[in-house]
């Protein structure tokens, strides 16, 4: 076997096949390796015009030979267990210089510890877009040193979407960086959808429209401000008719949300780092809430069905109440990797990560050009008071408002929205109600606040007698 491929790839599952074919499509030679070996021998039977630049390896030891050295090997396989089984399998095979890529959706701390174990060179790589973005051009968030990025530079810039010529791939920072941005991301798309699914309810249960109709409702939202992955296919998937029943395919699909982790670590990330994102943790909580379907079922039972008819939202407020939605679940992400850049020391670079969503991953959207430039000059900034997000929010929340109250007036649950409001209300509300929420801790446990005068650690009129032992 010669040592010519330029890359190799283990993992030809869905994202796998897909990026390989990717990678070889872009002209490099690639080896790829998968677990069940019929999948690898099926994958290179397949690979058409592609099969020349592929070299299919059954064993880690033929892929290790067919790979140019140094050697780069992207791992392509699910996160937790089997990342860390197959740098332990390849490791005793590959040279002190040979870099491993995971491109999985690794929990970030367990990609610094990957780091920190020193079996050799490491990175850890976001990667989003899916299957089809896998295939012709994902978003790629790389982490590691700016040398090992060199080193795979050229493929990653290659494989990539491409934003009017630019490529949406780029070095966030060391360790764990690429895989906390994906994990962001991924937040961020979890608090997208749950909000275009609550007004998918509201449509559905509310406005009494078919499937059909619902589809016509997001493809015409698809061609104004709330143009973006998400809303695009969400109209194609209302449209879809069930195969065996020719049935609307969403009427045939049970309610129940399934997820891998991304959505709910930036959840608990978010707590360990201060950084509000309620929308997100909103969504997350959907996510587990729409898995109670017994449950479901029986509060229906006792209480009767909730969401009730209505006609008093009409659709241009529904969808400026999106708008305003979609833009506080994305300044809750980006606040969350201004908090990351702040703890970790890093310097994820805030314009970049949003010009490199702009396409190839599933949050892509128009407002994302906007969003870089308002934090080209400002990267800390909460999006939220940049003067182009700011316009839109002053003329959108009000209908944010209008669907949450008149959701929760007629009996529809949208807790992403309703987050979203309330985090839009408490971030302009300079004197809110923690004065009462210290004063309780001080009279409770002697826990002191700060006074309107300056002074710390000052305490109420109870302090002496709770102070006092009791006998
Ligand atoms: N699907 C998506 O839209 C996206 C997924 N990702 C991430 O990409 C990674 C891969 O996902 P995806 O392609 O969807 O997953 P798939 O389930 O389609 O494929 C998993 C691949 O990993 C292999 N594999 C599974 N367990 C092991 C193991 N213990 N040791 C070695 N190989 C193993 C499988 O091999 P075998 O054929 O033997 O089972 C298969 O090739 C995940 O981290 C996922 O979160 C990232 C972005 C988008
Ligand atoms: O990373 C992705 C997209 O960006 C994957 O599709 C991921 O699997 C989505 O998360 P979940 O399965 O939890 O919904």
């Amino acid at each position: 076997m010669s040592a010519d491929a330029r890359i190799g790839l283990i993992g030809l599952g869905t994202m796998g096949a897909a990026l390989a074919s990717n990678i070889a499509e872009k002209g490099f030679d690639i080896a790829v390796f998968n677990r069940t070996t019929q999948v690898t021998r099926d994958f290179a039977a397949e690979a058409g015009d592609l099969g020349p630049r592929i070299t299919p390896a059954e064993t880690l030891e033929d892929l290790v030979a067919a790979i140019a050295r140094p050697r780069a090997i992207i791992l392509m396989v699910p996160a937790g267990d089997p990342v860390d089984q197959q740098i332990a399998a390849l490791t005793p095979l590959l040279d002190d210089d040979d870099l491993i890529i995971d491109c999985g959706n690794a929990n970030f701390h367990d990609t610094d510890r990957r780091v920190a174990e020193g079996f050799g060179p490491f990175m850890g790589v976001g990667v989003s877009g899916g299957e089809e973005g896998a295939r012709h051009g994902p978003s790629i968030m790389a982490g590691g040193t700016p040398e090992l990025w060199a080193r795979v530079e050229d493929v990653m810039l290659a494989i990539a979407a491409k934003h009017e010529g630019d490529p949406c791939a780029a070095l966030m920072g060391p360790g764990g960086a690429g895989h906390f941005v994906k994990m962001v991301h991924n937040g961020i798309e979890y608090a997208d959808m749950q909000m275009i699914a609550e007004v998918y309810g509201i449509l559905r249960d509310g406005h009494g429209l078919d499937a059909d109709e619902i589809g016509d409702v997001f493809d015409a939202w698809n061609r104004g401000p709330l143009q973006s992955y998400l809303i695009e296919i969400s109209g194609k998937v209302a449209h879809a008719r069930d195969v065996a029943t020719r049935k609307p395919l969403l009427s045939q699909i049970v309610d129940a949300a399934g997820q891998k982790g991304t959505g709910r670590w930036t959840a608990i990330e978010s707590q360990h780092r201060l950084a509000p994102v309620p929308a997100i943790e909103a969504a997350v909580v959907a996510r587990n809430l729409s898995a109670r379907l017994e449950e479901r079922a029986r509060g229906q039972e006792v209480f009767g069905p909730a969401p009730q008819r209505f006609d008093t939202l009409d659709r241009e407020t529904l969808e400026r109440g999106l708008i305003a939605g979609k833009v506080l679940c994305y300044a809750q992400g980006f606040a969350m990797l201004s908090a990351a850049t702040r703890d970790f020391g890093w310097d994820l670079p805030m314009a970049r990560i949003a010009q490199i969503w702009r396409e190839g991953c599933i949050i892509r959207s128009t407002m994302l050009d906007a969003m870089a430039s308002a934090l080209d000059g400002e990267p800390g900034v909460n999006l939220m008071f940049t003067d182009h997000f700011a316009a839109i929010l002053r003329d959108t929340h009000d209908a944010l408002r209008q669907v949450v109250a008149q959701a929760a007036l007629h009996g529809h649950p949208t807790p992403a929205l309703s987050s979203g409001l309330a985090y839009f209300d408490a971030m302009r509300t300079a004197r809110g109600t923690a004065d009462m929420i210290q004063a309780q801790r001080d009279f409770f446990g002697l826990h002191g606040f700060v006074h309107v005068n300056g002074k710390a650690d000052q305490h109420g009129p109870w302090a002496k007698a709770a102070a006092t032992p009791k006998v």
